[in-house]
């Protein structure tokens, strides 16, 4: 970098429009879309595409509901002009969609362009010239009247050549090339110029093509040019109005957008941006931004991993992970307070009224992206994103300060490998930690005897996990949890008493099973247990056992193979057999 970048740059002049008026519209619908694949992005591709490819990505932008596709440059290559033949003679060109084809301002060049395109029902014939002071000196070596001369002699050579193949509708654009760094007046004069030579009958427009060949300036200022043209052109209402920004400073598609609401009236572009250098504007961007605004597109991105799987394939490029709506990651929640509101967002939101899940500008369902993947897990994770997944994996519903013990315990596991934890590692984690804490207690079965309603009195059978010694433990209380927690207190010799327990089912029908979460205090512990069973009861009395398990596994002195006077000692196992 130089210290004086002033002395290198010269910094972009601003149209003079001081009563602008585009800052005050709004798009309200989408604008016509001209996907430009196969002609500037294919002309950016390292390894341009086959006609085989070609045919594929025609195909798709067709599907998706492209009206205007242009379909290459079939004066520059054998492969585009034989492409655009196959797509004649084959006849897969719907009625409704139309063709472009671009061209030099150059005689012979229109000539092949116009041969290539012989027996199309429609076609738009794009003819480009630079006009801009750089080209004009740099490259052509000329003035603006030799630039001029070479647009309107073109736009002539063209009309006379598509009178005489009057079986093709024929509707003609002309782009200035480099308009956004052209002296706006001139750019102006020129398309004038270009739209008289053509002189469109009554019912016919022509379109006036705007590029931003190299993105230059701020988009207001690109905004601003094009509402400068929208407003100053001799024949407003003969001109479809057109815009095709690049994408040299990250800012093509607000571009789009501030053109669209200073008077552009189409948009070119490419799927997910490809193009010259930083590429064309992102038409899939431009459209879900519509889309997300409540306003349909009129082009189909219903499965657009689908598109993008065919981009890639075609344009052999990726599609960046993070691309707006597209991209691998972009459903994907990592920190934790993203993770806790999507998760809040996706409990109130119901089937019907706005979308209003907080961080998600779009269903991802409404593109075919699948909800699972919403919420992935590093270390930058909290409860919210732990918890959503076991929930959408296993249904657990953890109560909040279980939630926070357990995501620690994530949080552990993905600081030391330094990975994402997938899904299913979370459910073997959490099932390991809880479900499968079974050292050494092991509930085996539960009795109830003389009991009524103010005092149950319950017999719990354990199995010591690591022994196999058995044993039957007694304890009486006000109802089961209580009767439990007597007879595991005087078991374990520690005070035992139950902070907190949360329930609920879990499957359906046969495969339905109760899931249990206690907060023990043990001593001065407290310790989670879980339990599942077919029966409450005894979910509840095997959270209770996993609670002491885990407070013994914690280093909570916990005698397990403790007597007391109302509990039985634990027995070998050929004893309790026996007994
Ligand atoms: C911004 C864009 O993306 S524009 C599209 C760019 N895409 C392409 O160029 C596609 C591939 N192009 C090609 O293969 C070639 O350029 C061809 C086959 C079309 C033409 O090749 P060539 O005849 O060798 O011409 P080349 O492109 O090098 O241009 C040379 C001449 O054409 C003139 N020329 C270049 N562009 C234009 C234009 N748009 N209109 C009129 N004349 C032009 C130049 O002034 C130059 O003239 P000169 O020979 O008198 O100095
Ligand atoms: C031919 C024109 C429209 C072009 O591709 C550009 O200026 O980027």
């Amino acid at each position: 970098m130089i210290s004086d970048p002033a002395s290198k740059y010269p910094r972009f002049s601003p149209v003079p429009l001081r009563d602008r008026q585009w800052p005050n519209a709004q798009i309200t619908k989408p604008p016509i879309w001209m996907s430009t694949d196969l002609r500037d992005g294919n002309q950016s591709l390292i390894d341009p595409m086959s006609i085989a490819t070609k045919l594929r990505f025609f195909e798709e932008l067709v599907a998706i509901g492209f009206k205007e596709i242009e379909v290459g440059f079939p004066s520059a290559s054998e492969t585009d002009f034989n492409f655009v033949r196959k797509l004649i003679e084959e006849s897969r060109i719907p009625d409704d969609v139309t063709i472009e084809v671009l061209t030099q301002a150059r005689e012979d060049l229109i000539e092949k362009t116009i041969a290539s395109v012989k027996g199309a029902k429609q076609v738009i014939l794009h003819v480009y010239n630079p006009l801009s002071p750089q080209f004009r000196r740099i490259v052509y070596n000329t003035d603006r009247a030799g630039v001029k001369r070479i647009a309107v002699d073109a736009t002539t050579i063209c009309k006379a050549r598509c009178a005489a193949q009057p079986e093709t509708q024929w509707t003609y654009q002309y782009s200035p090339e480099c308009f956004s760094s052209t002296e706006i007046e001139f750019a102006k004069d020129v398309c004038d110029a270009v739209v008289a030579a053509w002189s469109p009958a009554a019912h016919e427009k022509v379109i006036l093509n705007l590029p931003a060949t190299v993105e230059m300036s701020t988009p207001n200022t690109y905004a601003d040019q094009i509402e400068w043209m929208h407003r100053n052109l001799a024949q407003r209402e003969n001109i479809i109005l057109s815009v095709h920004p690049h994408n040299d400073r990250g800012t093509a598609v607000a571009a789009a957008e501030l053109a669209i609401m200073a008077g552009a009236d189409r948009v070119e572009g490419c799927l997910f941006g490809n193009g010259e250098r930083t590429g064309n504007v992102d038409l899939v961007t431009l459209a879900l931004n519509l889309y997300s605004q409540g306003i349909h597109p009129a082009l189909d991105f219903s499965d657009i991993d689908r598109v993008k799987r065919l981009v890639e394939e075609c344009n052999q490029l990726p599609v960046h992970p993070r691309h707006p709506y597209a991209g691998e990651l972009v459903y994907t929640a990592f920190s934790g307070s993203h993770q806790d509101a999507i998760k809040k967002g996706f409990a109130v939101q119901s089937t019907t009224g706005f979308w209003q899940v907080p961080y998600l500008p779009i269903d991802p369902a409404d593109v075919n992206r699948s909800y699972d993947a919403v919420v992935r897990v590093n270390s930058q994770s909290g409860k919210g994103g732990v918890s959503y997944l076991l929930q959408q994996a296993e249904g657990f519903e953890l109560p909040r300060k279980l939630q926070m013990e357990f995501s620690r315990i994530v949080q552990t596991v993905s600081d030391n490998t330094g990975k994402e934890v997938s899904s299913a590692d979370i459910v073997a984690l959490f099932k390991h930690e809880y479900l499968e804490a079974q050292i050494p207690l092991q509930v085996q079965g539960c009795k109830y005897r003389d009991s009524d309603a103010d005092c149950v009195n319950i017999e719990v059978s354990v199995c010591n996990a690591e022994s196999g010694e058995r044993a039957v433990l007694s304890g009486s209380g006000n109802g089961p949890v209580d009767a439990a927690a007597q007879a595991f207190m005087d078991h374990c010799g520690q005070p035992l008493f139950v902070v907190d327990y949360h329930e609920h089912a879990v499957g359906a029908g046969s495969n339905s099973a109760a899931m249990c979460y206690m907060e023990v205090k043990l001593g001065n512990h407290t310790v989670f247990g879980v339990g599942r069973d077919g029966n409450i009861s005894t979910a509840a009395i095997k959270a209770l056992a996993c609670a002491l398990n885990r407070a013994r596994s914690n280093g909570l002195d916990i005698n397990a193979n403790n007597a007391t006077s109302n509990s039985a000692a634990m027995v070998p196992d050929d004893r309790s057999k026996t007994a």
